[in-house]
């Protein structure tokens, strides 16, 4: 059988997804193929898992710092039925039901190209041939990627698949990377009664991209948690001699760590094996690399476009959904042959360093870019901090909170570069420093944005202040 389309999604995560609907909006038709479950990682094994796991950890630790309220133990069973019912069920139905009321085609299968503007779909009911007019877009994601420490692989360690989907928490679990993932993960399973966790860091510190006191900051509420953070260690050897049974992790010096479970979280790939790039001349092993409309670089005609994780921009659902935007209407104004360079139809936003918000206790926040990188860059910077525990609002929050922000300016044009909050309360309040980032929004007109009393985001007065306003 063969299908024509406008355009063809490889992939139904919220990227692929997203390019679809604008696809269409801008009068195409479309076919989005997914090989497991529409709504894509995000949905069913990292973003919304995650998160429900760690809202009822966060939430106890927030209230353990009010004196007057006591914290039961949490209900794990209750914890992990809720992220089923987050996750629903595994059970890609509606999202389904989404697609097809963009509308689009939704074809359930393996997709592979097989040259110029042909996808090949390997689907339960045989294979499908699907030929393009327009575009091709890839929006495949990433996979975990499990480094090369020996028995590492067939100890068959958890990935961020594993550990989302869990149905018990292991007594012991030990964690490889000192990244996003390790973080979130090593502190949901800690505080869904995990009793023993110990994260194994190659680095220094933890979330080491970030300014280093949002990973110091971390390190301490996890110390204080009792979750034991090795910096500066390595797996060298793993052995779990019982399929599913206890697992030794041996480091360089030191006795080894015994575990129930161990989680690799030391970052990720893109989904490209099988994919079939090398039929368009493209490296299969790589991000396909795409220029600001998303399209690749290098492939005849300019049919091929890639978006979300899967190009390795930017690994975050937001970002990899602000491409889709971009991506879908470019391709539509180019099917028209009207103008393709409306200012919404180039991923301008990548370069700026992405919002981000990890969601630990404390919440680290951070959008543009660190005050190491922006030197880097070549920028003439000035930097402030300010005591987020010195603000009203933080204060009100809790007892002992402790949290911190940085602002990072631009000298030359007295605009914002880059901006970090860590602390409880700080994940709605990093949208603000997006918009001034962003928006370039010069810091003599920032100081006539009056933050609310008694709220945490007094705290921009505060660095404003910090700088000499
Ligand atoms: C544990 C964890 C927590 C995270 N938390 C957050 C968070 O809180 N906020 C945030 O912004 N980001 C978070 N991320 C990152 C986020 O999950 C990714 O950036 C996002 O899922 C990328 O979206 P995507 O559409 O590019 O790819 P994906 O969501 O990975 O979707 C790709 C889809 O393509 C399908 N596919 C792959 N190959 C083929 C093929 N050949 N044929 C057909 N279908 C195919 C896959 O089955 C999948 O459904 C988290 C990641 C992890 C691992
Ligand atoms: N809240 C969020 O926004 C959120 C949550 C989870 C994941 N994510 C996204 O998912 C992506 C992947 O997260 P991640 O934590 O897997 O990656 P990461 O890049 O954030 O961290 C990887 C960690 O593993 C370490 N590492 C790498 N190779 C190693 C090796 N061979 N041995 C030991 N340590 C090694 C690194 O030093 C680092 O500490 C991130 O880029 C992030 O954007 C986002």
């Amino acid at each position: 059988m063969s299908d024509e389309f406008d355009v063809i999604v490889i992939g139904a995560g919220p990227a692929g997804e997203n390019v679809a609907q604008r696809a269409v909006r801008g009068g195409l038709s479309a076919a989005v193929v997914e090989e497991r479950l529409a709504g894509g990682e995000c949905s069913y094994w990292a973003c919304i898992p995650s998160k429900a796991l760690l809202r009822p950890v966060e939430l106890a630790a927030d209230v353990s710092r009010v004196p007057g309220l006591e914290v039961g133990p949490i209900d794990t069973r209750a914890v992990l039925a809720r992220r089923d019912e987050a996750v629903s069920r595994y059970d890609d139905a509606g999202q389904v039901g989404w697609i097809e009321s963009v509308p689009a085609t939704f074809v359930r299968g393996r997709g592979r190209l097989d040259g110029p503007r042909r996808v090949v779909v390997d689907t339960p009911d045989g294979e499908r041939v699907l030929t393009a007019r327009h575009a091709v877009v890839l929006a495949t994601g990433s996979v975990a990627s499990v480094p090369p420490v020996p028995g590492l692989r067939e100890a068959e360690p958890w990935t961020s698949h594993e550990v989302t989907a869990a149905s018990s928490v292991p007594d012991r679990l030990a964690v490889i990377g000192g990244g996003v993932v390790g973080c979130e993960m090593a502190q949901a399973m800690h505080g869904l009664g995990a009793r023993q966790t110990t994260m194994l860091v190659r680095g220094g510190g933890l979330l080491e991209r970030m300014e280093p006191f949002a990973g110091e900051l971390l390190a301490e509420s996890f110390a204080a948690a009792g979750i034991d953070v090795r910096p500066h260690t390595s797996a060298e050897r793993v052995e779990r001699p019982e399929p599913g049974g206890k697992v030794t992790v041996h480091l360089p010096e030191g006795p080894p760590i015994e575990a129930d479970e161990v989680l690799v979280a030391t970052g990720r790939r893109p989904a490209t094996k099988g994919l079939g790039l090398e039929s368009v001349g493209l490296p299969a092993d790589r991000p396909v690399e795409v220029d600001d409309s998303l399209r690749a670089t290098g492939v005849d005609g300019g049919w091929l476009y890639a978006v979300g994780d899967v190009n390795g921009r930017n690994l975050l659902t937001h970002m990899g959904k602000y491409q889709a935007r971009a991506c879908g209407d470019v391709i539509a104004a180019r099917a028209r042959g009207e103008a393709d360079d409306l200012p919404g139809m180039r991923a301008v936003a990548d370069g700026f360093g992405p919002p981000q918000v990890v969601f630990t206790d404390p919440q680290i926040c951070s959008v543009g870019r660190t005050e190491s990188a922006a030197r880097e860059a070549g920028f003439r910077v000035r930097a402030v901090e300010y005591d987020l525990a010195d603000v009203s609002g933080a204060y009100l929050l809790g007892d002992g909170y402790r949290g911190r922000a940085k602002a990072v300016v631009d000298e030359d044009r007295k605009v914002l570069l880059g901006v970090t909050f860590a602390g409880p309360g700080t994940a709605e309040l990093l949208h603000s420093a997006t918009v001034a980032v962003t928006g370039e929004v010069p810091l003599e007109r920032l100081w006539h944005a009056v933050p609310s009393f008694p709220t945490v985001s007094e705290v921009w007065l505060r660095l404003l202040e910090a700088y000499g306003l």
